[in-house]
C-alpha cells in the first residue's frame, strides 16, 4: 500500500483491525512481567560515589549517514497529513505536553483536531470544549480532564471517532470492531470505559455520571486486575546498566537558601530498618544523584523543584523520604473511613504513570503500616473507592480523578503533608495547571507554608518553573542534575532526513534490523497510531499500541504485553512519552518527531535507563519539522551526540534571533530561574555536598 492511499486506508470503515491475543494470568508475573532480573541486593561501595568518568557516549550508528534523505514525493498523503488528513478529533491527549503550547509550527495542523501531540494552534477546540464543560475561566483550557481521566463524556464538541485498533498479538489476527464509535464525544463503545456524565461539571461529572449514575451514560466498569502480591513480584526489578556509576559525574547545582548537604550513602540517610530492607530488596545499593540531594533536602522538610534526566531514580528520591518521614513520625495504620485523609498526594500526567509510581510506594512501604492507594481515570469509580475507604495514607492519583473523589468526599485533604507533582512542568501547563490550582484551593487543603510540595521532572521550562512559584513556599530548594531539560546521554541519539512517504518503509528496515528488541515508536495522532500499528501486523511485525482512544482495558494489555516482550514494538502517542520505565527498552523510533523539544527528551527518554544504554532514532521530515532543527542540535551537542551536517543547516537556517524561546517550551531552562533575580547558585559534582545560595530570594517575584 503506497503513502498516498494512507487517509482512505484510515477513514474507511473496511479497515483493518485486530484485538490483541490475550495472555491469561498475564500479571501473574508482576506488573512488570516475568522477564526481570531478580537481582539480589549487594553492598553499597560509599567510595564510588566519588568515581569521576568520562561520560561521553557518543557511538558509531551511522549517525546522519547511513539514512539519507528520501526526498518528499508529491502525493495526496503529503499534501493531506500534517495539514487536515488527520481529522479525528483533537480529543485524547492524556500526555499531551505539546498541545498547550501558544504556537504550532506544525503548520498544517491548525484545522486538523486529532493529535495527541498537537501544537497550541489546537487549542482552540479545546477551548471550546472546556467551555461546554464550565471549566476554569482559562479560555485556553482543556479538555485533560476529561482526556486524561477517561470520563469521556457525552455530547461533546468534539465527537470523535473511536480509535478502533485493539491491539495485536501476533501481527496476522484481525477483527472488524466498531469503528463508529465515538471516543470521548460520544459512547466509547464496547462495556467498559465509557462517557459518562454531561460534561456539565468537570468535578462532578465522573462521580457522578460513572458512579452515582445521575447522569446519563454507560459507566466505566473496568477494574484494573490487582498487581501481584508476592514478595518477589513487588521487589522484581532490572538492573542497572554500565554507565550506572557515571551518573557521579554529572554537575549537580543546587539553588536555594540553606541547602543541607547531599548524602552519600543510603546508610546517610538513616531511614528505618523496614525501608533499608526493602531498598536493599529493591536491588538498590547506590544512591543515584538526584536522590542524594533530594532526600536530604526533603528530609529537612524543605520545598523542592528537582531536575534530572530521564530514568535516573526521581520517583525513588521522592518516595523514600516521604515513607521515612511518616515511619519517623510514627503513623498508625489508617483504618478503614468513609472520609479518608491521606498524608500524601502524588499526581502524574497518565494513568499508566501514576500506576507505576503506586507500585513503586507499595513497594518501598512493603512491610509498614503506609497504605498506597492508586486510583486513575478509565476504571470503576466505585473500585478506586473501595479501595480508597480501606485506608490510604499516600494517594497515588491522576488529577481529574482525585477532583472527583475529593468532590464525593471520600478523601479530605487537611492531614496532606506532601504534596508531590510528578512530570510537573506538565501538572503546571495549560492542560492540568488549572486543576492543580483547583487541587491546592480545595477546602481543606493545608497552605503552601503548611505543606511540603515537591516538583519532579526532565523538563523544566522557565515559564513553568515561574509559575510553580504558586505551589512552592518562597524557599524552595531548586536541584538540576545536569543540564535542565537535557537528554540522557546514555542514549545514543540519531536523527534521519526522512520524508514523510518513506518513513514507513524506513521503519520497516530498522525494525527487521532490530529483530527482537523492546521498541517504541512514537506517532503524532491516535489515529496514526493504530494505522502503524496496523502496518506493521500487516509486516508481520508483531506490535501492539498505546494511545488515549483505547480503553484502559486495552491499554494496559498492550503495556503489559510490551513489558513481557509478545508484542516487541509498541507504537505510542505522547501518552507513553513520560515516565513509563519498562525494562529493556531498547530503541525509541520517533516516526514523527513531537513538536517540541521537550516531549522528544522525554520520548527518547523511554530507553537508556538506570544507566543502561539506549538508541533513539528519529525521522526527521523537514517539511514539519524544521522549527525543530535549532534546539535538536542544542539537545545533541550536549548530550555529547553527533550532529549531522544537514541538521546545523537547517538549524542555521531558521535561526530565530534571541532564541531562548522556553516560554515555547522550545528551548529549555538552563537554570533555576530565580537566579535572573538572586545571582548566584552552588555547583557540585553528585558526590559532593552542595554549599548554600549566598543570595536572597527575591520573594517577591514568586508569591
Ligand atoms: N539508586 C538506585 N539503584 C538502582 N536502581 C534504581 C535506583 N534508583 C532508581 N532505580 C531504578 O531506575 C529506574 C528508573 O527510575 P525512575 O523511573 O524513578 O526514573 P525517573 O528519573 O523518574 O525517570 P523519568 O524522567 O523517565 O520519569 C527504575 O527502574 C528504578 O527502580
Amino acid at each position: 500500500m503506497g503513502d498516498e492511499d494512507w487517509e482512505a486506508e484510515i477513514i474507511k470503515p473496511r479497515m483493518s483491525y485486530y484485538v490483541p491475543v490475550f495472555e491469561k494470568d498475564r500479571y501473574s508475573s508482576g506488573p512488570n512481567g516475568d522477564s526481570f532480573n531478580k537481582t539480589p541486593a549487594s553492598s553499597s561501595d560509599p567510595g564510588e560515589s566519588n568515581k569521576r568518568e568520562n561520560t561521553s557516549t557518543v557511538g558509531g550508528f551511522g549517525i546522519g549517514k547511513s539514512f539519507g534523505n528520501r526526498g518528499f514525493p508529491n502525493n495526496k498523503f503529503e499534501e493531506g497529513d500534517s495539514s487536515g488528513s488527520w481529522r479525528e478529533s483533537n480529543n485524547d491527549c492524556e500526555d499531551n505536553q505539546t498541545r498547550n503550547r501558544r504556537f504550532s509550527k506544525r503548520g498544517g495542523y491548525q484545522d486538523g483536531n486529532d493529535s495527541e501531540a498537537s501544537g497550541s494552534s489546537r487549542r482552540g477546540g479545546r477551548g471550546s470544549f472546556r467551555g461546554c464543560r464550565g471549566g476554569f475561566g482559562l479560555g485556553s483550557s482543556n479538555s485533560e480532564y476529561e482526556q486524561d481521566e477517561g470520563t469521556q463524556r457525552p455530547g461533546g464538541l468534539f465527537g470523535s471517532r473511536r480509535s478502533a485498533l485493539s491491539g495485536t498479538g501476533n501481527g496476522d489476527t484481525y477483527q472488524s470492531r466498531s469503528g463508529s464509535g465515538s471516543g470521548r464525544g460520544g459512547y466509547k463503545g464496547l462495556n467498559e470505559e465509557v462517557i459518562t456524565g454531561s460534561g456539565k461539571n468537570s468535578w462532578k461529572s465522573e462521580a457522578e455520571g460513572g458512579e452515582s449514575g445521575d447522569t446519563q451514560g454507560p459507566k466505566v466498569t473496568y477494574i484494573p486486575p490487582p498487581p501481584p502480591e508476592d514478595e518477589d513480584s513487588i521487589f522484581a526489578h532490572y538492573q542497572t546498566g554500565i554507565n550506572f556509576d557515571k551518573y557521579d559525574t554529572i554537575l549537580v547545582e543546587v539553588s536555594g537558601h540553606d541547602a543541607p548537604p547531599a548524602i552519600l550513602t543510603f546508610e546517610e540517610a538513616n531511614l528505618c530498618q523496614t525501608l533499608n530492607s526493602n531498598i536493599a530488596k529493591a536491588g538498590y545499593t547506590k544512591l543515584t544523584p538526584v536522590q542524594k540531594y533530594s532526600i536530604p533536602i526533603i528530609l529537612g522538610g524543605r520545598d523542592l523543584m528537582a531536575c534530572a534526566q530521564t530514568g535516573s531514580g526521581k520517583t525513588a528520591a521522592f518516595l523514600l523520604p516521604i515513607l521515612a518521614h511518616l515511619m519517623r513520625e510514627g503513623i498508625t495504620a489508617s483504618r478503614f473511613k468513609e472520609l479518608q485523609e491521606p498524608e500524601c498526594i502524588i499526581v502524574a500526567p497518565t494513568r499508566e504513570l501514576i500506576n507505576q509510581i503506586y507500585l513503586e510506594a507499595r513497594k518501598f512501604s512493603f512491610g509498614t503500616c503506609v497504605r498506597a492507594v492508586v486510583t486513575y481515570g478509565g476504571t470503576q469509580f466505585g473500585h478506586s473507592i473501595r479501595q480508597i475507604v480501606q485506608g490510604c495514607n499516600i494517594l497515588c492519583a491522576t488529577p481529574g480523578r482525585l477532583m472527583d473523589i475529593i468532590s464525593k468526599e471520600k478523601i479530605g485533604l487537611r492531614q496532606v503533608k506532601y504534596l508531590v507533582l510528578d512530570e510537573a512542568d506538565r501538572m503546571l501547563d495549560m492542560g492540568f495547571g488549572p486543576e492543580m490550582k483547583k487541587l491546592i484551593s480545595c477546602p481543606g487543603m493545608p497552605s503552601k507554608e503548611q505543606r511540603q510540595t515537591l516538583m519532579f521532572s526532565a523538563t523544566f521550562p522557565e515559564e513553568i518553573q515561574r509559575l510553580a512559584g504558586e505551589f512552592l513556599k518562597s524557599n524552595y530548594l531548586f536541584v538540576a542534575v545536569g543540564q535542565v531539560g537535557g537528554a540522557c546521554r546514555d542514549v545514543q541519539q540519531t536523527i534521519l532526513q526522512v520524508g514523510q512517504y518513506s518513513k514507513r518503509e524506513k521503519l520497516v528496515e530498522i525494525l527487521r534490523n532490530i529483530g527482537d528488541e523492546r521498541t517504541m515508536v512514537f506517532v503524532e495522532t491516535k489515529k496514526k497510531a493504530d494505522f502503524i500499528a496496523t502496518f506493521l501486523c500487516q509486516e508481520k511485525i508483531s506490535t501492539t499500541s498505546i494511545h488515549g482512544d483505547r480503553e484502559q482495558r486495552e491499554r494496559e494489555q498492550a503495556l503489559g504485553d510490551f513489558r513481557c516482550g509478545k508484542c516487541p514494538v509498541l507504537v505510542a502517542t505522547s501518552v507513553a512519552a513520560r515516565g513509563l520505565d519498562i525494562e529493556n527498552v531498547q530503541h525509541v523510533i520517533n516516526f514523527d518527531l513531537p513538536s517540541t523539544i521537550d516531549e522528544y527528551v522525554h520520548r527518547i527518554g523511554r530507553t537508556g535507563r538506570c544507566g543502561n544504554t539506549g538508541r533513539a532514532i528519529s525521522f526527521f521530515d523537514p517539511e514539519s519539522d524544521n522549527h525543530l532543527a535549532q534546539p535538536l542540535v542544542k539537545v545533541l551537542s550536549d548530550a555529547q551526540q553527533d550532529v549531522p551536517a544537514w541538521l546545523e543547516e537547517i538549524a542555521f537556517s531558521t535561526y530565530v534571533p534571541g532564541f531562548s524561546g522556553s516560554s515555547r517550551g522550545n528551548v529549555f531552562a538552563s537554570v533555576d530561574t530565580r537566579k535572573n533575580f538572586q545571582g548566584k547558585s552552588s555547583l557540585n559534582t553528585a558526590g559532593f555536598s552542595s554549599s548554600q545560595a549566598p543570595n536572597p530570594v527575591d520573594d517577591e517575584s514568586w508569591d
